[in-house]
């Protein structure tokens, strides 16, 4: 257990994966990708950037995951954007008592390209999250699912220190 008067910084881990769907718009960290084939699958955007980050920051905060606050059950959430659930995974987050640090995401698959639009997706990402965002790719060397075409992964980290107000 961390100190009361100092508390220490809390890591979570997020992980996402979608499957892509002929005749989805591909989204993937907050940004709308035209001609990089197919998009992903899902009840919301599917968005695997954006949910990983969420699933990071609700770990990191001991908050359960993405599923527990925005249900595949709940109508709202359907075809919502992944900045939007970002911005209440942070709000809800926040409103716990607890100040976000960073979020850092890395895709993995071979598209869509994120060293083509990296500064783009941070900069929506940190605006959604209202702390900095960094986003990564990492292609698989044509290994399993990714490799396959046959979906698409993201595996984020997330950084949180309760808020000493509360402490
Ligand atoms: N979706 C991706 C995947 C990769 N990149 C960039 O390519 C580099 C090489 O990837 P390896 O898996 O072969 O290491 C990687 O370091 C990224 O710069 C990307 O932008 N988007
Ligand atoms: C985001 C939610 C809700 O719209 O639906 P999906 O887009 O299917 O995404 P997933 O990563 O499976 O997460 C859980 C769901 O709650």
């Amino acid at each position: 257990m961390a100190s009361e008067a100092y508390p220490l910084p809390q890591v979570g881990i997020g992980t996402d994966i979608h499957a892509f769907e002929e005749g989805r718009e591909l989204w993937c960290a907050g940004l709308k990708w035209d001609g990089e084939g197919p998009g992903l699958a899902g009840h919301s955007d599917a968005d695997v950037v954006a949910h990983a980050a969420c699933n990071a920051l609700f770990s990191a905060a001991g908050l359960g995951d993405l599923g527990q606050h925005f249900g595949t059950g709940r109508p709202e959430w359907s075809g919502a954007p992944g900045t939007v659930l970002l911005t209440e995974a942070a709000r809800i987050v926040r409103e716990a008592g607890f100040r976000i640090g960073n979020i850092a995401v890395q895709v993995v698959g071979p598209r869509p390209k994120i060293g083509k639009r990296r500064d783009e997706a941070q900069k929506i990402l940190s605006e959604a999250a209202g702390a900095p965002v960094s986003v990564s790719g990492a292609t698989t060397d044509g290994l399993g699912f990714p490799g396959r075409d046959e979906g698409l992964m993201a595996v984020a980290t997330a950084l949180v220190v309760r808020d000493g107000r509360d402490g």
